[in-house]
């Protein structure tokens, strides 16, 4: 290396060391820190934070946000190994800047100032497991990390991908509420990964393109809790009887499908960063304020909610969605987070008898959520 070279290297590897406080260990000594860098990049759009980033999701989630245009600066932060996941994703020619934190005592540099924060931190199934067996460890951790979010970016839109969805959802929700700062409009249930198996598998059956297909899917996230309301199916079509009871188990299985397919090695991963990334797209271009942007999310959907922001519920639509406290809807996203609530349209025998069994289990494990916090 000639002495140009080598100056060139120390600029850079200095500059590297600056911009990412975490790495600054593996770059101390050099000549021209980050700080003096010209660019401070992150100047216009969204600051998002990921829980759980160095994991099997994590990694390719934080690798798609790096390459959303919306994102002005991403926090990649976890208990292990975030210094070289975010030395890797650094690297990417995106304009967003990545910085990483690593373990308890950096969770609350990771959240301040967040705008969205996406939560896949936690367990995965392995064969043989329901998602509520991975009760115990993942709602101590969803708990501590909502925690972080009331001290450090109350605000924020929390994206929540951990499972038990259905019980992990009211855990935060509980979390928020103790503290004052539970705002419903905020706290979505990632389910997106069951509407986009559900418009995958439709689209098979149908012999369409999946991105020409819109399916629903309601109630919760976790077996017969997933609804997939087929009668609904966009573009308009029909299923023989057969077809209806292939298509709605697939769409159920669909997660335990990869926890078997991957025989221990974890659940679904790859299919999940997608759907985090198309979920958490939209709700950024919701808080941008682009009109029309309608998913699917597990939601608090009752009204009257405390404090002062009440979902505002579709005039159309009955005054819950369902009597249950949580349910995934179709939500349209706006600058606050969750401003719609639509209500589930007309069902057909086979999904009013569904919806009835999914209340069941979905009640239950909403109680499970609540009761971890509150005794
Ligand atoms: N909502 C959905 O549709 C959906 C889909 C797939 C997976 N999941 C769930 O997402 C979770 C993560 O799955 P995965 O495959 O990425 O698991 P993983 O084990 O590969 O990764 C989890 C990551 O969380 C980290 N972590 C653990 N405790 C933490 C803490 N206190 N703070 C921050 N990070 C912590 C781990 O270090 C690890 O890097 C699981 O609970 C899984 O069931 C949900
Ligand atoms: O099935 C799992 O345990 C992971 C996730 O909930 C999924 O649906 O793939």
């Amino acid at each position: 290396m000639n002495s140009n070279s080598e100056a060139g290297y120390q600029r850079v590897a200095k500059i590297s060391a600056h911009l990412n406080p975490s790495s600054c260990s593996m770059e101390q000594g050099r000549v021209l820190g980050r700080m003096n860098c010209r660019s401070k990049g992150g100047a216009s759009g969204f600051k998002v934070a990921i829980l759980g980033a160095a994991g099997g999701i994590g990694q390719p989630l934080a690798m798609l946000m790096k390459m959303n245009p919306l994102v002005s600066v991403l926090h990649l932060y976890d208990v292990v190994n975030t210094p070289g996941v975010t030395a890797d994703i650094s690297h990417m020619d995106t304009g967003a800047v990545v910085r990483g934190f690593l373990g308890p005592q950096q969770l609350e540099n990771a959240l301040t100032g967040m705008n969205l924060v996406i939560i896949p931190a936690g367990v995965p199934r392995k064969p043989g497991m329901t998602r509520d067996d991975l009760f115990n460890i993942n709602a101590g951790i969803v708990k501590t990390l909502c925690e972080g979010i009331v001290r450090c970016c109350p605000g924020a839109i929390v994206n929540l991908i951990s499972n038990p969805v259905n019980s992990t959802v009211p855990i935060a929700a509980e979390v928020f509420k103790k503290a004052g700062t539970f705002d419903p409009k905020k706290l979505l249930g990632v389910t997106m990964l069951d509407v986009v198996r559900a418009n995958t598998f439709v689209a098979e059956v149908l012999g369409l393109d999946p991105r020409e297909v819109d399916v629903p899917v309601v109630g919760g996230h976790a077996g017969v809790t997933i609804l997939p309301l087929l009668s609904q199916v966009k573009p308009k079509c029909s299923f023989t009887p057969e077809e209806i009871s292939y298509l709605t188990a697939r769409i159920q299985n669909g997660g335990t499908e990869v926890v078997e397919a991957k025989a221990g090695s974890g659940s679904a991963t790859l299919s999940m960063a997608y759907a985090a990334v198309k979920f958490a797209d939209a709700c950024l271009r919701g808080l941008r304020g682009d009109a029309g942007i309608v998913e699917c999310a597990f939601v608090a959907s009752q009204v009257p909610l405390p404090n002062s922001h009440p979902v505002y519920i579709h005039p159309s639509a009955t005054r819950h969605v369902t009597e249950l406290p949580f349910f995934a809807s179709k939500v349209r996203l706006g600058r606050t987070g969750v401003e719609e609530i639509y209500p589930l349209g007309p069902l057909n025998e086979y999904e009013r008898a569904g919806l009835e069994k999914a209340k069941k289990e979905l009640a239950a494990s909403i109680q499970k959520g609540v009761s971890f916090i509150k005794n």
